[in-house]
Formats: C-alpha cells, sequence, structure tokens
C-alpha cells in the first residue's frame, strides 16, 4: 500500500476535494487562508550528513513550498519537534527560524515531545487576494506546463552527484515565483515533492484533461550525464519546483526563472515524447 491509495482512503472519510491542493484554503475576511502541515523523519528524510540547522531549514521549506504553490505569501510557522536527543534542539530551532526570515515568514509557536526518531512536523499559514489564488485544479487544453528551476538535483545528490548536495539539504521554496506567477494568470500550480512523474498524475487526477511533455525540454541537473539527469528529473523526489500550466501569452514572467515542458492536451492521459509516463516516483510506503 502507498500514500496515494491512503489518500484516496482518506477521501472517503473527510470531504475529498479537501485532498486536491497542496493547501487548505479557509476564507478569513476579505482574503484567503492557505495552510499546509508536513511531517519530516530522520529515516526517511534527513540525509547522512545533515546537520541539525538543515533538518530545521527543511522542515520549513517543505511547508513554504506548499504555500508558495497557492500563490500565496507566507505569514506564521509552527514547529512541532519529536526530540531524540536535548542538545539538537537549538539548531534545529534555528534553521527554522532562518528559513521562516528568508522567506518573510515568522516562526510563532509548535510543540515538543521526547522521541526515539527526530520527528519535525511544519505548519505553514499564508495569505493571498481571492484573486489570486492558483490550485491545482484549472489547466485548459492548448496551456503550456512549465516548471520553475531545475529537476532532479535532489536526487542526483543522494546518487552520489555531490555539487548538487545543497539543493537536497537546503531547498528553496519558490515563494517569490508563486506569487508572480499567480499575478500574470497561471490556470493550476502545485509544487514538486515527489517527482514530476507523480506531480503530473495529480494534476491528471484533478483536472478534465491531460499533459503531453518533451523530454528533451527539461531542465536538467548540472554535470550529471543526459539520460541519467533525465531520469532523475523525471522520477526523483525532493526538488520542491512549481509545476504550473499557463494559458499562451503568460510564460515568461519577469524575474521568474521557468522553462515551458509541454502543453496540456484534450485526452485524459500524461504522456512523454508521446508515450504514457510511468507513474512513478517518492512516494512512502507500507509493506503487507
Ligand atoms: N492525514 C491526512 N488527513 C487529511 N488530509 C491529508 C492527510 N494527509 C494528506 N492530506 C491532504 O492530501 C493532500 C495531498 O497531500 P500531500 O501529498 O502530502 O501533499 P503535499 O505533497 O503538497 O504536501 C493535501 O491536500 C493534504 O492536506
Ligand atoms: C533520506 C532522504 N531521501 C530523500 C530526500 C529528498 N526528499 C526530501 S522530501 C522528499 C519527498 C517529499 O516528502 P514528503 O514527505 O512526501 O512531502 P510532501 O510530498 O508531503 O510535500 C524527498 C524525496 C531526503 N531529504 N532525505
Ligand atoms: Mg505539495
Ligand atoms: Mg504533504
Ligand atoms: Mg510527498
Amino acid at each position: 500500500m502507498d500514500e496515494r491509495g491512503l489518500h484516496r482512503l482518506i477521501g472517503t472519510i473527510i470531504a475529498p476535494e479537501h485532498l486536491e491542493d497542496d493547501c487548505a484554503v479557509v476564507p478569513c475576511a476579505d482574503r484567503l487562508m492557505v495552510v499546509s502541515t508536513d511531517m519530516l523523519h530522520e529515516t526517511t528524510d534527513f540525509p547522512a550528513g545533515m546537520t541539525d540547522w538543515q533538518a530545521g531549514w527543511m522542515a520549513v521549506a517543505v511547508t513554504l513550498s506548499d504555500v508558495a504553490s497557492m500563490g500565496a505569501a507566507p505569514g506564521q510557522v509552527l514547529l512541532a519537534v519529536g526530540l531524540d536527543r536535548p542538545e539538537r534542539l537549538r539548531g534545529i530551532m534555528e534553521g527554522a527560524r532562518d528559513c521562516c526570515a528568508a522567506f518573510g515568514a515568522e516562526l510563532v509557536g509548535g510543540d515538543l515531545d521526547a522521541h526515539s526518531e527526530l520527528t519535525l512536523v511544519s505548519t505553514g499559514i499564508g495569505w493571498v487576494e481571492p484573486g489570486y489564488l492558483v490550485r491545482r485544479r484549472g489547466a485548459r487544453p492548448g496551456d503550456a506546463v512549465a516548471v520553475t528551476g531545475r529537476l532532479g538535483e535532489a536526487q542526483a545528490a543522494l546518487n552520489g552527484w555531490e555539487q548538487h548536495r545543497r539543493e537536497l539539504l537546503e531547498p528553496q521554496p519558490r515563494v517569490r515565483e508563486g506569487q508572480a506567477l499567480a499575478r500574470a494568470g497561471v490556470s493550476a500550480m502545485m509544487d514538486i515533492s515527489d517527482g514530476l512523474a507523480l506531480s503530473l498524475y495529480d494534476l491528471l487526477a484533478v483536472n478534465d484533461c491531460g499533459f503531453a511533455i518533451d523530454t528533451a525540454r527539461l531542465p536538467l541537473p548540472a554535470g550529471v550525464p543526459v539520460e541519467e539527469g533525465r531520469l532523475l528529473a523525471l522520477y526523483g523526489g525532493g526538488d520542491f519546483e512549481l509545476l504550473f500550466c499557463a494559458p499562451q501569452g503568460v510564460v515568461p514572467v519577469a524575474g521568474v526563472e521557468a522553462h515551458v515542458i509541454g502543453e496540456v492536451i484534450d485526452e485524459r492521459v500524461v504522456l512523454a515524447d508521446g508515450e504514457p509516463l510511468e507513474p512513478r516516483g517518492y512516494l512512502h510506503e507500507w509493506s503487507g
């Protein structure tokens, strides 16, 4: 059983539309509040050699990435710490605080308990005017499909490409870019935490159209052979770039480094170079 299968179960218990986006959306006077929470564990999320400061940074970055994907401005963050050793706390809190500060958020609370495996749960709140909210749903046939930054860098580092360790250990949420894309009029957006392929299937699940990408157009990790780089870009997790669809004429958006990688099509399929793309990537799995 994997994460996506269990999400379907959750969708039979709470309203399934609550599972459609990177954040929950809560009306709040004349603005919308978006909220995301994410859990990280030492064994699955903190690679060997990661510092405590980097673990705190990453916990906040992954949540701010979800906030960014809605076109929202980060506001407040809470961090719950399941702490294995007390001497780790200072570094973790400083990393979390510094990531908040770097992206215009404030760390305003959290929780603390003792736990055998270091576990960080970050909750991020963001704010957006109703006209600029962007959801995963909204893609239209003929839109361009595009991504910010480069893909596959975090997984490249895990594969031993040392020049990409910083991207793995200190992900940079595309906070400024998310808001600029929203204001420019993109039609659908999400962040890519589990790899491009799974993210395209996540978009497919909530849109009435499909996606055709051209692998020659993927922005690949620098210094990695092209064939390996292409696999990393399609199936590697941990990138935290934005994947978005944009009506013709919207991209390029000033100040946003993005690459068009394909287009939205009528047929509800995900194609890469004309063939169905394997729905493979980073998935939490359970045995049995
Ligand atoms: N245990 C849960 N209860 C309710 N909603 C959940 C749960 N786990 C995940 N979700 C929701 O499912 C959607 C997908 O989750 P996830 O894959 O973690 O998104 P993301 O990769 O953006 O963090 C999100 O809207 C998230 O809020
Ligand atoms: C040991 C280890 N493997 C891989 C990564 C890269 N990485 C960071 S988050 C992530 C996947 C996304 O995490 P998840 O808990 O699924 O977050 P969500 O999709 O909910 O944002 C990956 C592959 C890592 N940081 N550490
Ligand atoms: Mg997300
Ligand atoms: Mg999540
Ligand atoms: Mg994930």
